[in-house]
């Protein structure tokens, strides 16, 4: 009798929870931007490949900002840059939040990862720790480094160019593990740390897909015990290879022979910056899962962009002749002087943005937006690969052109911007660090070679890796000489 009470009154608070659960859509729905119909109960399906491609044909359909509904979770996607900057930028308070990630925040990053950081106090000391090793006058003292990591890719593309896109994370990383772990010798993605770290990238990089794990639509999952319990496991094991890396800065610090580095800073003001070790040893981390394949792709993706526009490879070339000449390498002081080199490397991030489908941000506030109300606890994400496809600002956006970036003077236009770092105060941390290694390869790469396709094996410009962050599929390059001596002239530089 009493289990057929408890039954009776299980089926009612179920039900219950359907109506109103309806009910709550129904009301929801005639207040958010409008979006493809979806099941009654379950909603949209996420799309299984290339998320941010669909949303961008979706943009076309439904408008700058289209909501979609995933079981309870409601998600709008903004598509155009005004919409971007209405509700991302100018509403940055309101959305500095990210959306609750259980399989690939809670489980797999123990909660301490930044990019899926929620708004609040840990969000604020991790970043407020970021700003002082890379804002602009910081990330400046790193410009020596990455120039001399710049000038081995170009060596390294000289001698063995079939391997150009090992030579581009061989150069990620070794800036990056320079900047955080003070490391400066060059780092080989061979290396066994490396590839411990990118073990674990790889793992993140699963998980994090949308609707890779159902715990994320169903949380209670996440107490079963049994269920996804190698995510926990895969936690642990990067917890203690990040703490194994900071623990090597801190005796380093002890016995005085420590480069400065992110994690020495962290170490020497763990206690002021109110740092956990397990915190201060993902914040380590941070720097290398944040910044080696992203700066590493866009480097692949500048030098796809030279090698499928010969003409516009050679504008650049011109402009770096006029201002450089051949007896001597591009330097980091040439860049105002340089503006074709800054205008292809913004095209570079406009036509295949690294993180395509930007990194969803969360609303804690209901935002008006052009009539519409996106609650509270709604996913928000910045389309950027749509975004740099709006025709407003972007016509003929396939095309790579990076004249769009420069005025009638020559100059780079200040009145064109896209958000390749993402949004208000959730922006890129490392934006300076990654805009200056973007500089200093494209200058040196496209004054030391005339980059050109195989004809035997022309370039896929759409075969991409289906990752968050996106990268090309292998491609095959010829690197020409343009320049006698690259090696002498390089070196001469330096010494
Ligand atoms: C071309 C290279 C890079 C691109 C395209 C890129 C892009 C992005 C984007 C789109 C975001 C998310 C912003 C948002 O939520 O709106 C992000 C976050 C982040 N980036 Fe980068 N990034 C690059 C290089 C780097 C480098 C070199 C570093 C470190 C030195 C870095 C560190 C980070 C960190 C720590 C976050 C998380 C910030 C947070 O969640 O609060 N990135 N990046």
């Amino acid at each position: 009798m009493f289990l057929q009470i408890a039954a009776c009154f299980t089926v009612i608070g179920l039900l219950y929870g359907l109506v109103s659960n309806l009910q709550q859509n129904r009301r929801l729905a005639a207040s958010l931007p409008p979006g493809p119909p979806g099941h009654w109960l379950f909603g949209n399906v996420p799309p299984k490949n290339f998320p941010f491609i669909r949303f961008a044909e979706l943009t076309e359909i439904y408008g700058p900002v289209f909501t979609l509904r995933f079981g309870r979770r409601i998600v709008c996607v903004v598509g155009r840059h005004q919409a971007a900057v209405d509700i991302l930028v100018k509403h940055s308070a309101e959305t500095t939040d990210r959306p609750r990630a259980i399989a690939a925040s809670e489980m797999l990053s123990q909660g301490f990862r930044i990019l899926m950081t929620p708004a609040g106090e840990r969000l604020k000391k991790y970043r407020r720790a970021f700003h002082t090793c890379l804002q602009p006058s910081a990330a400046a003292t790193y410009k020596p480094i990455q120039y001399n990591h710049a000038k081995n890719y170009i060596l390294d593309c000289l001698h063995d160019g079939k391997c150009h896109l090992e030579h581009g994370r061989r150069y990620a990383a070794s800036v990056v593990m320079y900047i955080g772990y003070g490391k400066t010798t060059p780092t080989s993605y061979s290396d066994p740390e490396v590839q411990e770290v990118n073990k674990c990238l790889g793992r993140l990089s699963e998980v994090i897909k949308p609707g890779a794990y159902l715990v994320d639509t169903y949380p209670i999952l996440k107490h079963i015990p049994g269920y996804a319990s190698h995510l926990w496991r895969y936690g642990r094991e990067e917890l203690a290879l990040y703490t194994r890396q900071a623990n090597a800065v801190r005796k380093q610090l002890e016995k005085d022979e420590a480069q400065p580095s992110f994690a020495a800073y962290l170490i020497e003001n763990q206690e002021r910056l109110g740092l956990s070790n397990d915190e201060l040893a993902y914040l380590s981390g941070a720097i290398f899962g944040a910044g080696s394949d992203t700066t590493a792709a866009a480097i692949a993706v500048m030098t796809m962009a030279a090698a499928c526009y010969p003409e516009t490879q050679a504008r650049v070339q011109a402009q770096l002749d006029e201002v450089v000449g051949s007896d001597r390498a591009p330097t980091f002081e040439d860049e105002e002087m340089l503006p074709e080199v800054t205008a292809f490397v913004l095209e570079v991030y406009r036509w295949r943005p690294v993180s395509a489908g930007g990194v969803p941000h969360r609303s804690t506030k209901d935002i008006v937006w052009n009539g519409y109300v996106i609650p509270k606890g709604t996913e928000i994400i910045g389309n950027l690969w749509a975004i740099g496809r709006d025709p407003e600002l972007f016509p003929d956006a396939e095309e790579f052109r990076p004249q769009r970036w420069l005025n009638e003077n020559g100059r780079i236009r200040d009145d064109l911007k896209y958000p390749v770092f993402g949004f208000g105060r959730r922006v890129c941390v490392g934006q300076h660090v990654a805009d200056q290694s973007l500089f200093i390869n494209t200058a040196l790469a496209l004054w030391a070679f005339k980059i050109s396709q195989d004809p035997a094996k022309p370039i896929d410009v759409l075969a991409f890796t289906d990752t968050a962050n996106i990268r090309p599929l292998p491609f095959t390059l010829r690197f020409e000489p343009r320049v006698k001596d690259i090696e002498a002239v390089l070196e001469a530089h330096l010494d």
